[in-house]
């Protein structure tokens, strides 16, 4: 039995996303290919400190994060995305390709017009193929990598060596790398996104995050937060809650009714039935969140300043019931870990913001066009 992703413990995420955040260089080789996070955000950022200059599109600094996070964490390797020339990934691009096209099938008019398409081997279809085979080929490149480098049997800090250890089937393996990537990956660039945009139209919550990071961990201290100040910050945590209650990262999710069935209300669901539970929509319905709910409030999730934590069939942002993500807390953690590193550092201003964030289809939520951003050092 496999266990969860969270099973190398919340401290020990903590480190290994404080190191894609801060380090220089964490196995000996050049330190300026493997820049991180705040080495990266700072070469963007103006240099006298006192005005924004340049404008650095955040979602896909996210984006390259989130990949080598995910990379690190499930299979023990480093893409090194993040590094000053921003490589592009051939892993990550027919990644993100082969999303795209999936998701376009799932808003195509007709199903037939892409079955169609798939059967001629023509246009999207085509490509499609081709994005997947180069995925799969990633992937199996993967295994073979680990297998060749004898990390299997003596390593189990990584998600994939658990499974290699126990697990023979190569399609078996090559899917898992590709389910972790994808379950991982988008999902936790577009919450930071989306949670970036929402911060810079609203300045109060910035400055109520760093008081009470400035009281947990002090305002000159530069080290990297620990789990423990992390459980202390309830208001970080109800903005992050927050923030995902008006952008999930999975704006939506259906499944397919296998028998006749009926739903909790009474209403009758036929075998094959394709039923969609919608968690952007739910986020912005009165009745379940009240008349505030288009606004941002953090103070929603607290308790006299306790974080409490809601039924996740009211906020099924991760799913509920037995299909619940397994990532969760993992996530939470990381978005919480980058965000607060940043809004200590840097002040982040979205350029041209004021309208809200336009999508573009997807599994997961990703703004057409980016997320550009002007970065300084923090002023106050
Ligand atoms: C903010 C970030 C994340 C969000 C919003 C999110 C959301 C979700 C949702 C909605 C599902 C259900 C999908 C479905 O039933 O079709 C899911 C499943 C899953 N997630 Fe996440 N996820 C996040 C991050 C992660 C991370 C970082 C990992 C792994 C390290 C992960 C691993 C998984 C796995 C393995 C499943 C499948 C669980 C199953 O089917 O039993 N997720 N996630």
């Amino acid at each position: 039995m496999i266990s969860p992703p969270s099973f190398a413990g919340e401290s020990t995420t903590i480190s290994a996303i404080g190191t894609l955040i801060s380090s220089g260089n964490p196995h000996g080789d050049n330190p300026r290919s493997r820049s991180r996070l705040i080495p990266l955000l700072s070469s963007f950022a103006d240099v006298n400190g006192n005005r924004f200059s340049q404008s650095v599109d955040l979602q896909d600094i996210f984006r390259r994060f989130s990949f080598d996070s995910i990379c690190r964490f499930s299979f023990g390797l480093d893409p090194g995305c993040l590094s000053l020339s921003l490589p592009v990934s051939e892993f990550a691009l027919a990644f993100d390709l082969a999303s795209k096209l999936s998701a376009e099938r799932a808003i195509s008019t007709s199903p037939l017009v892409w079955k169609i398409k798939r059967f001629f081997n023509l246009g999207s279809e085509k490509k499609l193929k081709e994005a997947i085979k180069s995925v799969h080929e990633l992937a199996e490149g993967v295994i073979r990598h680990k297998r060749e480098n004898g990390v299997v049997s003596s390593s189990h800090e990584d998600l994939l060596s658990r499974f290699m250890a126990t697990i023979n089937d190569d399609v078996f393996l090559r899917d898992i790398v590709i389910s972790f990537l994808l379950a991982g990956r988008d999902t936790v660039s577009s919450g930071l996104t989306s949670f970036f945009w929402l911060l810079s139209e609203n300045p109060r919550v910035v400055r109520l995050i760093r008081e009470e990071s400035d009281r947990v961990m002090g305002r000159e201290n530069e080290k990297p937060v620990e789990f423990s100040q992390l459980r202390e910050m309830h208001y970080l945590q109800a903005a992050v809650h927050e923030s995902m209650r008006l952008f999930p990262p999975v704006q939506f999710d259906s499944k397919f009714c296998e028998e006749d069935d009926v739903l909790p209300d009474g209403t009758f669901v036929a075998r094959g039935t394709r039923v969609t539970y919608h968690p952007y929509a739910m986020g912005r319905m009165e009745r379940i969140w009240g008349e505030d709910c288009l606004e941002f409030k953090p103070e929603r999730w607290l308790q006299n300043g306790v974080f409490k934590q809601v039924n996740p069939f009211k906020y099924p942002v991760f799913q509920a019931g037995p299909r619940v993500c397994l990532g969760k807390e993992m996530a939470v953690v990381e978005m919480k870990t980058v965000a607060l590193s940043l809004i200590r550092r840097f002040d982040i201003q979205v350029s041209g913001s004021g309208q809200g964030p336009k999508f573009a289809p997807g599994l997961t939520a990703t703004v057409r066009g980016g997320l550009p951003v002007f970065v300084r050092e923090r002023m106050e």
